[in-house]
C-alpha cells in the first residue's frame, strides 16, 4: 500500500468538509441567506410570513398596501401603513416608559430580532442615550444577568468540546460573506472579571457598534463565544448558566483551540475576514496579539483600541496644558493589558515628538494590585508588558503617598476597581497640578475609578476628567463641565471599517496612532472649552467616517489596501460603503420610491404627543 503524503490527506478532507457545508447550506438556508444582503437593489424571494419573521428584511407595519399584496402579507398586519419615523418615534415613547436599563436592555435586543433597520435607525437617531444601553453600562448588567436576558443566540457558541470542527461550526453560520467577527473567551468582561459564556453580551454589543457607529451591515458581522468553561464558581452555579459547566481549560489545550480557530475562519470566510479580541484575560491577550497580529487580520481591542482612544484624549487635555507630551509624568492605576497598551503608545508617540525610548518609559510609572511598580518591592510579577515600566524606588502601597512620590500630571486608571481615586487622591493631584488630568477608564460605572462629579470637586474644577463609561455633565461652582467619553468606541468601528472596506490584510500597528491623531484633530476649541476632551457621542458616526477616511488613505498610500482600484475621494468611498436604516421597496417592479422615503437619517420632527394623546 504506498502512503499518502499529511497534506494530501488533509486537503482531501478539507475538501469533503467543505461540500459538506456547502450541501448544508444549500439545504437548510440558502434563500435566507441571499435575500438578506442589504442591497437596495435586492428583492426577496421571501414571501408571506417568513418575509415578517426576517429581521433584516421585516419592516412591520410599514409596508404599503401594494408590498403587502404583492408579497403575500395582505391581511397578516392591521391596516393602517406607518411610516419609519412613526415606528421610531413609538419605539422612543415604550423606551421612556421602561423603570429600568435592563428592561429597556431586553426591548431594545428584541426590537433587533423583529426589525434590524428600525433598530439602527432609533441607535443613530438617539446614540447618546440609546448607546450606553447597548453598550457600557448597561450591556455590563445585562451581561451579569444574561441567563435572564438570553431569548435567542445571536452569534456562535464555540466550545472546547468542539475542538477539531471549528470549521464545521462556522459553516452552520447561514451567512457566508462574514467581513468582521468580535470574539470572546468571557475572561475578562469589562471591569466584572469571568462571566464565561454569559460574556456573548459583549461581542453582541461591540458588533451592534459597527453598525451603529460605523455603518458596517449587520450581516457582515459575527459574535462568537469562544466557551473553554468558567472559573466563576457562583456563575456556573446560576441555574440560568448557559455556558460549559467546568473549570477553564488553559495551557497546550487552549493554545490550540485558538490556533484552530484562526485558521477555521480564514478557511470559512477568507484571509481579510477581521477578528477583533475583546475581554479576554490579559495574560493570554497579550500573547494572542503577539502570535496573530502578523498571520490574519486582527487586532486586540483592550490593548490597541483602547490606547488609541487614551491617547487621541490625551492630545485635547496638552491642548489645554498647553504642555507637550514628554514633558508630562504619567501614572497608571492598573497595569494590565488596557495600562499597558495605552503606555506603549504614548510611548512611540512620545519618541515620535523626539524623545528616546529610554527617556519615554522614564515618564511612565505604574501601580498595579500589589503597589507602586518598582524593582525592590516584594510580591507581584515584575514580568511581561510591565517590564519596560518598571522604576527603582521604593516600595509604596498606600495611593496617595505613591501620587505624593511620582507627581504625575497625568492619573489614569485602568485597574477594573471602583473609586480607587478617593478624596485624598484628587486632591493630590490638584496639590501638584495647576490643571490634573485625570482618566478614569475602567467600566462599566460601577467600576469608574471615580465619578465625573467627585474629580471635579475634589480638583476644585481644574481637572481635567474623561471616563469610560458615560457620565453626565457636572455644574460645579456656577461652572458646566461636561465630560467626555474615553472609550474605545471611538476607535474599534473606524478601524473595522476602514479594515474592511479597504480589504487590508492585517491590522498594523501604525492605524491607532494614526487614528488618535484623526481622533484628536476632531475635538474643537468648543469642545475643549466645556471640558471635553473628544467629541460629543451625538457626532460619533461623523467622527468614525472621517477617521475611517483617513485611515483609507493611509492605508492606500502604503500600499496596504487591497480593494482596487483605488478609490480617488476616500470618503465618498467610506460612505457609499455604510449600512442604509431606509426600507427596502418589496413592491411591484415599475413603482418608484415616493419621496418621503428619503434614505436620509432624519431625526423625526413630529410631537410625540400626537401619539400619547391618540
Ligand atoms: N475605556 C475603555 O475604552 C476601556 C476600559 N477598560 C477597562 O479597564 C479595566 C481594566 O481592564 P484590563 O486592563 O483589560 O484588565 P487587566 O485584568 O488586564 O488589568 C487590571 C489591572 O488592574 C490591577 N488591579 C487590580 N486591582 C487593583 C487594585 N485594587 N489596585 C490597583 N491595581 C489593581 C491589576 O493588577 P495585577 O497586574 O497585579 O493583577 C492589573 O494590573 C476594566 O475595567 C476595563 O473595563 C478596558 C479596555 C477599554
Ligand atoms: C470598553 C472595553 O472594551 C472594555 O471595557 O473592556
Ligand atoms: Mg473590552
Amino acid at each position: 500500500m504506498t502512503a499518502v503524503p499529511l497534506r494530501n490527506i488533509r486537503s482531501i478532507l478539507t475538501c469533503q468538509r467543505h461540500l459538506r457545508c456547502l450541501q448544508q447550506q444549500r439545504r437548510h438556508a440558502v434563500t435566507v441567506t441571499d435575500e438578506y444582503r442589504p442591497s437596495t437593489k435586492s428583492r426577496s424571494s421571501l414571501k408571506g410570513v417568513e418575509l415578517l419573521r426576517n429581521p433584516g428584511l421585516n419592516k412591520g407595519m410599514a409596508f404599503t398596501l401594494e408590498e403587502r399584496q404583492h408579497m403575500g402579507i395582505h391581511g397578516l398586519l392591521p391596516p393602517a401603513v406607518l411610516s419609519q419615523d412613526i415606528q421610531a418615534l413609538r419605539v422612543m415613547i415604550n423606551f421612556h416608559r421602561m423603570n429600568n436599563d435592563l428592561d429597556r436592555y431586553s426591548e431594545l435586543m428584541n426590537l433587533s430580532e423583529r426589525n434590524e433597520k428600525l433598530f439602527y435607525r432609533v441607535i443613530a437617531d438617539n446614540p447618546e442615550e440609546l448607546i450606553p444601553i447597548v453598550y457600557t453600562p448597561t450591556v455590563g448588567l445585562a451581561c451579569q444577568k444574561y441567563g435572564l436576558v438570553f431569548k435567542r443566540p445571536r452569534g456562535l457558541f464555540i466550545t472546547i468540546h468542539d475542538k477539531g470542527h471549528i470549521y464545521d461550526i462556522l459553516c452552520n453560520w447561514t451567512e457566508q460573506h462574514v467581513k468582521a467577527i468580535v470574539v470572546t473567551d468571557g475572561e475578562r468582561i469589562l471591569g466584572l472579571g469571568d462571566l464565561g459564556a454569559f460574556g456573548m453580551g459583549i461581542p453582541v454589543g461591540k458588533l451592534q457598534l459597527y453598525t451603529a457607529i460605523a455603518g458596517v451591515p449587520p450581516q457582515d458581522c459575527l459574535p462568537i463565544m469562544l466557551d473553554v468553561g468558567t472559573n466563576n464558581e457562583e456563575i456556573s452555579a446560576n441555574p440560568l448558566y448557559i455556558g460549559l459547566r467546568q473549570k477553564r481549560v488553559t495551557g497546550k489545550e487552549y493554545e490550540e483551540f485558538l490556533d484552530e480557530f484562526m485558521e477555521a475562519v480564514v478557511q470559512r470566510f477568507g484571509w481579510n475576514c477581521l477578528v477583533q479580541f475583546e475581554d479576554f484575560a490579559s495574560q493570554n491577550a497579550y500573547r494572542l496579539l503577539e502570535r496573530y497580529q502578523k498571520q490574519y487580520c486582527t487586532f486586540n481591542d483592550d490593548i490597541q483600541g483602547t490606547a488609541a482612544v487614551v491617547l487621541s484624549g490625551l492630545f485635547g487635555a496638552l491642548r489645554i496644558s498647553g504642555k507637550k507630551l514628554n514633558e508630562n509624568t504619567f501614572l497608571f492605576v492598573g497595569a494590565g493589558q488596557a495600562a499597558c497598551g495605552i503606555a506603549d503608545l504614548i510611548t512611540h508617540a512620545m519618541i515620535r515628538e523626539g524623545a528616546s525610548e529610554e527617556e519615554a518609559r522614564s515618564k511612565i510609572w505604574m501601580y498595579d494590585v500589589h503597589g507602586l511598580i518598582v524593582d525592590s518591592r516584594p510580591q507581584g510579577d515584575l514580568d511581561g508588558p510591565k517590564a519596560p515600566y518598571v522604576k527603582k524606588g521604593k516600595p509604596i502601597k498606600d495611593l496617595t503617598q505613591v501620587v505624593d512620590y511620582v507627581k504625575p500630571t497625568i492619573l489614569l486608571g485602568a485597574s477594573g476597581v471602583g473609586r480607587l481615586f478617593h478624596e485624598g487622591v484628587l486632591k493630590k493631584m490638584a496639590d501638584i497640578n495647576e490643571r490634573p488630568v485625570i482618566f478614569a477608564l475602567s467600566n462599566p460605572t460601577s467600576r469608574a475609578e471615580c465619578t465625573a462629579e467627585e474629580a471635579y470637586r475634589e480638583t476644585d474644577g481644574r481637572c481635567i476628567f474623561a471616563s469610560g463609561s458615560p457620565f453626565k455633565a457636572v455644574t460645579y461652582k456656577d461652572k458646566t463641565f461636561h465630560p467626555g467619553q474615553g472609550n474605545n468606541a471611538y476607535i474599534f468601528p473606524a478601524v473595522a471599517l476602514a479594515t474592511i472596506a479597504c480589504a487590508a490584510r492585517h491590522v498594523e500597528e501604525d492605524m491607532f496612532l494614526i487614528a488618535a491623531q484623526k481622533l484628536g484633530s476632531l475635538v474643537s476649541q468648543a469642545d475643549l472649552d466645556e471640558g471635553r476632551v473628544y467629541p460629543p457621542v451625538p457626532t460619533i458616526h461623523e467622527v468614525t467616517v472621517k477617521i475611517a477616511a483617513h485611515l483609507a488613505e493611509h492605508l492606500y498610500k502604503t500600499k496596504k489596501a487591497w480593494n482596487y482600484p483605488e478609490p480617488e475621494n476616500k470618503e465618498e468611498f467610506i460612505r457609499m460603503q455604510l449600512y442604509d436604516t431606509s426600507y427596502e421597496y418589496f413592491g411591484p417592479k415599475t413603482w418608484q420610491w415616493p419621496e418621503q422615503h428619503s434614505t436620509s437619517r432624519t431625526v423625526p420632527t413630529m410631537d410625540e404627543n400626537i401619539i400619547l394623546d391618540a
